[in-house]
């Protein structure tokens, strides 16, 4: 297939990150910009989805680090446009731990199984912290390793949704967004001190989000969704109409299989035969897609790069929602969160209603993550419902309702996503994403996990996608000097050989020989990086 005529930047994916990465190419200029998107809408992990009458999220729900000193972009956004949120106090969540027979556990026993599992894991960041890594991971004697219903479900409150390892002997800071405020905020006092502790020996860093923009976490409950933003973001720079984004510069449907990229551009080949060229790409699929074989490069990314993206640990997340007739749980001051204690760790252990973003809408939503993730999104969805009715029957009685619906992302199978989020190693020295977010030639690579303080986020992916823009930017520009640079040699040529004896003239042409050959031949470009 004839390739479109070649763009100055194509932006591959259209999720929060790659629109910021437009919309900051278009107001700089660049207007023949295309953006490649392989499904069939904008908004990437941000989706909303109508579930028993009311829009759910089925991706990012929450707008994290809100309040502190610095405003958090999105919430700004969100803000302006009165996108409707509540504020998620989880400072209850643990106590309201139910066992197997329904009964929830004393606050006594909950308290100190969980300051047990915080002093635990501060132990092991502290071994960590003295460079015995293995030693630390290994060692016993100082750590509580789970073992009764509780310590599980707290130990998986704890890491699966703060420090969201794959099991409780990793130790991987995750996105801390998550539904657990109060333990989150413990931990994160512990890793403060650990840092104070340390001084500069250490190289734990806590969470930016919540330094820089504050503590305060807000569910989005708006009927528009959480891509209403996107939606709006959009708008500013793609020709809409009646909420429907017309611009032919926004491909939808465009499954990207293959970068051809050399000193001169990037060709981009679809997998519905399309050829497009471009001086530059900003590729934004999900560190989970990078690792798969979705897209191949041509010639193929050097080591370091895909070193690099092998060693991002990738989060699966996964919000399943059920739909009642009416609530039989308890509603009220501190009942949003509730925790069930099973001998399996993760399994259907964390839950929230949703009467307090949408009242009387008798929705529940459990949490699940990795290993349990994969395990229900390859069942049937009735076979989940199944699990999660016996799970509730233990917790509220056999004589509840079955739930009328049941809706179950399956991010993990999304051969766009193939995750929820990256997880970057706790203690880590920076380089992974570094590698990760450089550019190899004329590729750029942005999103959320090219975000060295905000991984995991949609502030991270939004603040990712500027920066990648403005780097793109810089690189035209030189671009331009070089060419303007070139454009003057090429003119003064002729003057100068009219001045030089024949042979300062050979020699002259010689020196400006490569890159005025280079230039007529339309091949300067930058350099290739570091490969
Ligand atoms: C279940 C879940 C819950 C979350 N909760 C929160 C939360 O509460 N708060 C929060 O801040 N963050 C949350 N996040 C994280 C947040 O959603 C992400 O960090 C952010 O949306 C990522 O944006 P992105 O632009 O980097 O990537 P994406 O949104 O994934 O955008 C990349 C785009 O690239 C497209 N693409 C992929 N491959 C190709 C290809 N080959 N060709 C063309 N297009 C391609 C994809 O379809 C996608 O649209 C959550 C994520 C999940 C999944």
């Amino acid at each position: 297939m004839e390739p479109s005529p070649r763009s100055s930047v194509i932006i591959i994916g259209a999720g929060v990150s790659g629109l910021s990465a437009a919309k900051v190419l278009a107001e700089n200029g660049i207007g023949d910009l295309l953006i490649l998107e392989a499904s069939d809408r904008i908004g990437g992990r941000i989706r909303k989805e109508k579930f028993g009458n009311v829009s759910v999220e089925l991706g990012a729900g929450w707008i994290a680090g809100v309040g502190g000193k610095e405003s958090n972009p999105v919430w700004e956004i969100a803000a302006k446009l009165g996108l409707r949120t509540c504020f998620s106090d989880y400072s209850n969540a643990r106590y309201n731990i139910y066992d197997r027979s329904g009964k929830i556990f004393p606050s006594g026993i909950a308290a100190d199984s969980y300051k047990k599992a915080v002093d635990s894991a501060i132990q092991k960041l502290k071994g960590l912290e003295s460079n015995c890594v293995e030693d630390a991971t290994n060692r016993t004697d100082f750590t509580l390793t789970p073992k009764t219903p509780i310590e599980l479900a707290i130990d998986f409150i704890l890491h699966d949704f703060e420090m969201a390892g794959k099991s409780s002997n990793s130790f991987l800071l995750s996105p801390a967004w998550m539904p657990r405020k109060a333990m989150q905020m413990k931990i994160f006092e512990c890793f403060l001190s650990c840092i104070w502790n340390f001084g500069s020996h250490t190289e734990v860093e806590p969470i930016s989000t919540y330094v820089d923009f504050g503590e305060r976490e807000f569910l989005v409950a708006d009927e528009r969704g959480y891509e209403y933003l996107l939606y709006k973001m959009a708008e500013e720079f793609l020709f809409t109409s009646e909420g429907k984004i017309l611009d032919n510069r926004l491909k939808l449907n465009k499954v990207v299989r293959e970068l051809q990229h050399s000193r001169n551009g990037v060709t981009v080949r679809t997998e519905d035969g399309c050829v497009y060229e471009a001086h530059y790409v900003i590729l934004s699929a999900s560190i989970g897609v990078l690792q798969s074989d979705l897209i191949s490069f041509r010639p193929p990314l050097p080591r370091w790069k895909t070193e690099a993206i092998e060693k991002c640990d990738v989060m699966v997340y996964t919000k399943i929602f059920l739909k009642f007739p009416y609530k039989f749980w308890p509603c009220g001051p501190g009942k949003e969160f509730f925790i069930y204690a099973h001998e399996r760790r993760g399994y259907y252990t964390f839950w929230q209603h949703m009467e307090n973003a949408y009242p009387g809408s008798n929705i529940l939503v459990v949490t699940l993550t990795n290993d349990e993730s994969k395990r229900v999104e390859s069942q049937s969805d009735e076979e989940t419902l199944k699990e999660a009715m016996v799970v509730l029957r233990d917790m509220f009685g056999s004589d509840i309702p079955d739930a009328t619906d049941i809706l179950v992302p399956r991010w993990w199978n999304n051969r766009f996503q193939r995750c929820s989020y990256s997880n970057y190693p706790m203690i880590s020295n920076n380089q992974v994403i570094n590698d990760i977010k450089a550019p190899v030639g004329r590729i750029f690579f942005t999103g959320e996990h090219t975000s060295e303080r905000f991984n995991g986020y949609v502030h991270g992916g939004h603040l990712a996608g500027i920066d990648t823009s403005k780097a793109v930017l810089e690189e035209m520009s030189k671009d331009e000097r070089q060419n303007d640079k070139q454009n003057q040699n090429f003119l003064l040529e002729p003057l100068l050989a009219l001045t030089l004896t024949q042979a300062d003239a050979v020699s002259g042409l010689h020196k400006c020989d490569v890159p005025t050959q280079l230039y007529l031949s339309g091949k300067l470009g930058i350099p290739e990086a570091i490969l």
